[in-house]
């Protein structure tokens, strides 16, 4: 591997290293095994400064440059991001756990594309001429919000650094980023990178840290803009820091998502959707359809091929590229979804497959899959952020709609069924942000990603994204004489 895991130093701070040992010591484990590959130490206050005041200088020299110059840079960030995806793919492995067979193509691939795209759009930024009556006109100017923070969840450090910094920057912000605790390796290299495509130092900066240095960067006057992705708990938090100053925000937060399988689904392709629905990067993420609605005609024979595939999920060495199932990113996360496991039994649910705790080093457990859940349990109304699915018996589709819809969140649904007509009508009145017919969570750059009620704010990725990063200034010309009433 050519990247170690202990990095050079703990943030990255005006284009370089930076260390403050004063700050708590953080351990970073490998989930496979437990052991600690690197130790970082927390921010101090000293260090957030800096950070701070360094992307507010960088800030105005970046937001100077043409759009093509700026996106000319992060172009170059793809390129180098795409030559060294082996590497960043290990070390995210090493960070998360996840399986290698994933991470080299779904998370530093998925952060190039970001800076790939907004990388393209920057040019195009513009604002628009208007004509008025009497020969007056406007124009508008869209306009960098500032100086931005970006605070990530522990599952996709790569692509969450990307997903935030991409637009941020083109639009001419620049941003400082907080990597979760448990995962803080990857921003670091995504920092390193962009320095070296050409961003002004001070441009991108990571600062490490729990909740204690989020909230100081979300409070700070300095702060035009807090964009996180994480749970629905830290984003009411952040939210409400964020909304008494009136600073811009972002939530991307989590779900508990339905996925509906009609009687006429492509069964193949349904247990295929509902196995990287509920099973990709150990159920680890937020868009899983984890409340598996199966028609009741053809929920035996879903529950045997589901059976039967899962037979051939590979549980090993993360870095193996055969291995497809990895273990879960801490022990704590391992604790909270055996305690979904024990309730789920103690509800009355059927345990079908899975579920238990492997008896090696590391953090990991089989992926569990629970039948006869009904909508008032815990285990179908809460998110349990782990390999836990739960199917659900249903019998029509007005019915389905309006269980699928009964919950607080509302970031993803699919829905399976060979009646385009139907799918099109159920997925219409699914609340959530983020929609799959026939398919489950593919998150192309060019489309809006996000979620509605409790799952979130704002959307990330494509032409949404540059909403959320920018503010129109719009220019009234009177180019007559000015009449006033005295
Ligand atoms: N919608 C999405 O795009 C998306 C993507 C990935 C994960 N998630 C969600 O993230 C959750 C799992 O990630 P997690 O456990 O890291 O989430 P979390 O909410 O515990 O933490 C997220 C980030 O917020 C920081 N934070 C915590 N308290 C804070 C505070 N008071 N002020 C500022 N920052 C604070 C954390 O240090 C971390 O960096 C799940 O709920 C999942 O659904 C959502
Ligand atoms: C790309 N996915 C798989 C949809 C994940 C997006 C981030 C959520 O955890």
């Amino acid at each position: 591997m050519t990247y170690p895991t202990q990095p050079v130093a703990s943030h990255y701070v005006h284009g370089a290293y930076v260390e403050d040992s004063a700050g708590a010591p953080m351990e970073v484990n490998y989930p496979a095994t437990g052991e600690v590959i690197a130790t970082l130490h927390e921010a101090t206050p000293a260090i957030v400064d800096r950070a701070l005041d360094a992307a507010r200088e960088a800030q105005a020299e970046w937001a100077a440059l043409s759009g093509t110059e700026r996106g000319r840079v992060l172009r170059r960030a793809a390129d180098i991001i795409g030559a060294r995806n082996h590497d960043l793919s290990v070390l995210e492995t090493r960070d998360t756990g996840k399986p290698y067979q994933e991470t080299s193509v779904a998370d530093a691939t998925s952060g190039a594309d970001a800076l790939e795209y907004f990388g393209g759009l920057a040019g195009s930024l513009t604002g628009e001429h208007i004509p008025l009556p009497g020969g007056d006109w406007a124009y508008t100017m869209r306009e960098p919000l500032g100086v931005c923070v970006g605070l990530g969840a522990w599952n996709y450090p790569t692509q969450i650094a990307c997903w935030k910094a991409a637009p941020a920057l083109a639009c001419g912000n620049a941003m400082v980023f907080k990597p979760s605790e448990t995962t803080p390796l990857c921003a670091l290299k995504v920092a390193e990178i962009l320095t070296e495509a050409g961003a002004p130092p001070g441009l991108f900066n990571v600062v490490q840290g729990a909740g204690r240095v989020g909230a100081a960067l979300t409070t700070d006057p300095r702060v035009a803009k807090v964009s996180l992705t994480g749970s629905v708990p830290t984003g009411k938090r952040v939210y409400a820091a964020a909304a008494a100053e009136m600073k811009h925000v972002t939530m991307e937060l989590g779900g508990k998502s339905p996925l509906v399988i009609f009687e006429d689904a492509d069964l193949d392709d349904a247990v295929g959707g509902a196995i990287l629905g509920n099973f990709y990067s150990s159920g680890q993420v937020c868009s899983n359809g984890t409340r598996v609605f199966v028609h009741r005609s053809i929920r035996d024979t879903f529950l045997d091929r589901l059976a039967e595939r899962l037979q051939g999920a590979v549980i090993g060495d993360p870095l193996d590229p055969a291995t497809s199932f990895g273990p879960m990113v801490s022990e704590a996360q391992l604790q909270i979804v055996q305690s979904y496991i024990a309730k789920g039994v103690g509800e009355g649910a059927r345990l079908v497959t899975g579920g238990q705790r492997l008896d090696r080093p590391g953090y990991w457990i089989t992926p569990a899959v629970f039948a006869d859940v009904t909508d008032d349990m815990v285990i179908a109304r809460e998110e349990i952020f782990g390999p836990v699915m739960c199917v659900l018996d249903f019998d029509d589709e007005d019915e389905v709609i309006a269980r699928a819809n009964a919950t607080e969140y509302g970031l993803s649904a699919g829905v399976f069924t060979r009646d385009l007509r139907r799918g099109h009508r159920v997925i219409a009145a699914l609340q959530a942000g983020s929609c799959f017919l026939n398919s489950y969570n593919d998150a192309p750059v060019e489309l809006p990603f996000g979620g509605v009620k409790m799952s979130g704010v704002g959307r990330e990725n494509s032409k949404a994204a540059i909403e959320h990063y920018s503010q129109m200034k719009s220019v009234y010309v009177r180019m007559g004489r000015v009449e006033a009433p005295f």
